[in-house]
């Protein structure tokens, strides 16, 4: 059984028609990204996989079942990280599964279980304006993480760092999930970000947006900084580059 399973999915809001008859699969322990235009509706779609939001056609299956927040199976980590400013790192990371019922000894104490795979351990009692910016994503996932639900949305986790943090970020989670092998759909408008990380790359096209590409990535497995400049890495960014600009991605409304 597919980890999510999005058959033949649209969405409009109103008179705007958002999402078209999208297709898209992810295997237990895949990590698949989504890329796409801008306003594309990525978010929408996540919406919609997080159960926040409702398809207006089509289905979506999360590990056999539609779609909702009641069912617990998806983690979902926002663009921004939305730490607290006046709660402890810990009490921040802590704080998903104390809203999930979790008490609030063990809730910390499962997440401080986790500081120091995040390169975070000596922060539980530090403040979230204490933390790099790169720190603060690292914080949010293991949040997330900590949920231990069989699907993670990762929505531009790296989006708002520098460039150079954003590549150490990157470079972090591919080992990261090396050692842990989550099933993750990432939403990024970064290129390169998709092709380090998934296994396959989903390219959307303008609105209303429909899967137009899926692009398995040649990369063997554990990658790192080297696989920047490997020529499979460089042929499969030409691949998703011609997806995102090619004529069928781009649609008039
Ligand atoms: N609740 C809503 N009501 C009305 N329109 C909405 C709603 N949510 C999203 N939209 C519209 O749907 C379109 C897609 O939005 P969405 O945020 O999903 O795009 P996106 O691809 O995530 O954008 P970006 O790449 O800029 O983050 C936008 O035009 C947005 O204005």
């Amino acid at each position: 059984m597919s980890s999510l399973h999005i058959e033949d999915v649209g969405k409009s809001f109103d008179d705007l028609e958002v999402l078209r008859d999208l297709r898209l699969s992810v295997e237990p322990g895949e990590f698949a990204a989504v890329i796409g235009p801008s306003g594309s509706g990525k978010s929408t779609l996540f919406n919609l996989v997080s159960g926040l939001d409702r398809p207006t056609s089509g289905r979506v299956l999360v590990e056999g079942e539609p779609a909702s927040v009641a069912s617990g199976k998806v983690a979902y980590m926002p663009q921004k990280d939305l730490l607290f400013p006046w709660r402890t790192v810990l009490d921040n990371t802590a704080l998903g599964l104390e809203a999930q019922g979790v008490r609030k000894k063990e809730a910390r104490a499962r997440a401080d279980a986790l500081f120091a795979d995040f390169g975070l351990d000596g922060f539980q009692q530090a403040y979230p304006s204490q933390l790099s910016g790169g720190m603060r994503q690292r914080a949010a996932l293991l949040r997330t993480v900590v949920l231990e639900r069989p699907v993670l949305l990762l929505d531009e986790p790296f989006g708002a760092l520098d460039s150079l943090t954003r590549t150490e970020m990157q470079l972090w989670l591919a080992g990261m999930w090396q050692r842990h092998r989550w099933t993750v759909v990432l939403v990024t408008h970064d290129i390169r970000e998709a092709v380090l990380l998934a296994d396959t790359v989903h390219v959307l096209s303008r609105r209303p947006a429909t899967v137009v590409r899926r692009v398995e990535v040649p990369l063997a497995r554990p990658r790192g900084a080297d696989d920047f400049t490997a020529p499979g890495f460089t042929a499969t960014e030409q691949i998703v580059l011609e997806a995102l600009r090619g004529p069928t991605a781009v649609r008039t409304p």
